[in-house]
């Protein structure tokens, strides 16, 4: 970790559209040592000397910091979501992969004079990271054509397995996101290795589901995805599960115009709306090998509601061990209030047996997988 990398940085402080290598013990906030110390002094009539009369050290310290994990398509996905709601006053990058990671800072950094950027920095150094508010987690493999989300389980936790500690070590009181998949075993793997109290992991769990969800129901109505209010819980993917019961608009729910709704006996098969749900990241990437723009909406979305403190109500992926008849550590999503301090309190929501025998079956099957890993 204490490799003198350098570490990719522009944002006010330096210059719009400017890129420059700086120190990562600058770019983490901490006092500069070697010659990096050297203090900013005219040595010649430089056009900055002439312009600026400097008043005070640039050595801020940041509130709101980002760091995102892995800069693949989810990564940047998160990150323009980020930097368009301006949620952040500094954005850290980090991934193994050194030249796309310069390019994806660079290319943001040239959009400059069309969104208030905060600072960003990147390095492969998890140095980076430091003082993070919220660190979200997007590296590792993906699905391919076909592939299950469940089959990415062993060549994510190896990652995790490097990057976890490098995470806590630069943040002690970071809260986490997780996204990659399987993200509800990938968020218990990281909050088994980071040894954080559990309201400070999350994973993004259902909140893309239950997006998906709500889109579709808008579009069998007519009405705007937002107005359309119904929620998807359990498992992230394949055995999510749709709570019929709560789907409603403007209060009026669905079911007291339906008994059937959700259902083999209804004879419109609202079923379906939650087939297509569970569908759609295989249908995504079989047309474009990955899905990122509406993950990275909803991570935004979520870290607007932490950074904020806002305390609405997200369905995101955590602790679940001791609700719906579930005795494992096994990390599932349930409507959740997240704010300053990760996952403070869950919504009770009730389930019909059908339901709560779902999510106990999504329970065990995760629960197999989990037990095998050496963590
Ligand atoms: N939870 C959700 O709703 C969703 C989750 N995902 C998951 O997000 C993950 C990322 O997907 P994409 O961005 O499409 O993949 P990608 O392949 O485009 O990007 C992954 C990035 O991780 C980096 N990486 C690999 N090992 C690393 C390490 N040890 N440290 C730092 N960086 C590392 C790679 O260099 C790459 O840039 C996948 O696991 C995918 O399944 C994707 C969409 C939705
Ligand atoms: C890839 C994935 O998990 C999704 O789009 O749902």
């Amino acid at each position: 970790m204490s490799r003198a990398v350098g570490v990719l940085r522009a944002g006010p402080r330096v210059g719009a559209g400017r890129v420059n290598w700086l120190c990562p013990r600058r770019a983490a906030g901490l006092p500069l040592t070697g010659a990096w110390a050297v203090p900013r002094v005219c040595k010649m009539a430089t056009v900055r000397c002439e312009l600026l009369k400097n008043f005070a050290s640039e050595e801020a310290v940041p509130h709101n910091k980002v760091s995102i994990i892995g800069t693949g398509s989810v990564g940047m996905a998160c990150a323009i979501s980020i930097l368009l709601r301006g949620l952040t006053d500094e954005l850290a990058l980090v991934d193994v992969h050194e030249d796309k990671l310069k390019g994806e800072t660079m290319d943001l950094q040239h959009g400059s004079p069309f969104v208030k950027m905060p600072t960003i920095v990147s390095s492969t150094d998890y140095l980076v990271t430091a003082n993070s508010s919220l660190v979200i987690i997007t590296a590792g493999a993906r699905q391919e054509k076909g592939e299950t989300r469940l089959n990415l389980v062993h060549r994510n936790v190896d990652i995790f397995k490097l990057m976890i500690s490098s995470i806590t070590q630069y943040s002690p009181r970071c809260k986490m996101i997780v996204v990659s998949n399987p993200v509800d075993i990938l968020t218990y793997v990281a909050w088994k290795l980071s040894e954080f109290p559990p309201n400070r992991v999350t994973g993004s769990g259902c909140s893309l589901d239950t997006a998906r969800f709500r889109f579709l129901i808008g579009q069998k109505l007519g009405i705007h995805a937002e107005s359309c209010h119904g929620w998807v819980l359990g498992e992230h993917g394949d055995s999510s599960v749709p709570v019929w019961s709560g789907v409603n608009v403007a209060g009026v729910p669905l079911k007291n115009l339906n008994s059937a709704i959700g259902t083999d006996q209804d004879p419109e098969q609202w079923k379906n709306v939650h087939k297509d749900v569970v569908a759609s990241a295989y249908e995504i990437i079989r047309m474009k090998d990955y899905t990122s723009w509406a993950i990275g909406l909803s991570v935004a979305d979520l870290t607007e509601s932490i950074l904020k403190n806002l305390r609405r109500v997200h369905p995101v992926s955590t602790l679940v061990k001791g609700l719906y008849g579930i005795n494992e550590e096994v990390f599932l999503s349930v409507p959740c209030i997240l704010g300053e301090n990760g996952i403070t309190d869950l919504i009770k929501i009730k389930l019909t047996t059908e339901e709560e025998a779902c999510l106990k079956k999504s329970a065990e099957t995760l629960w197999e997988i989990q037990k095998e890993l050496k963590l």
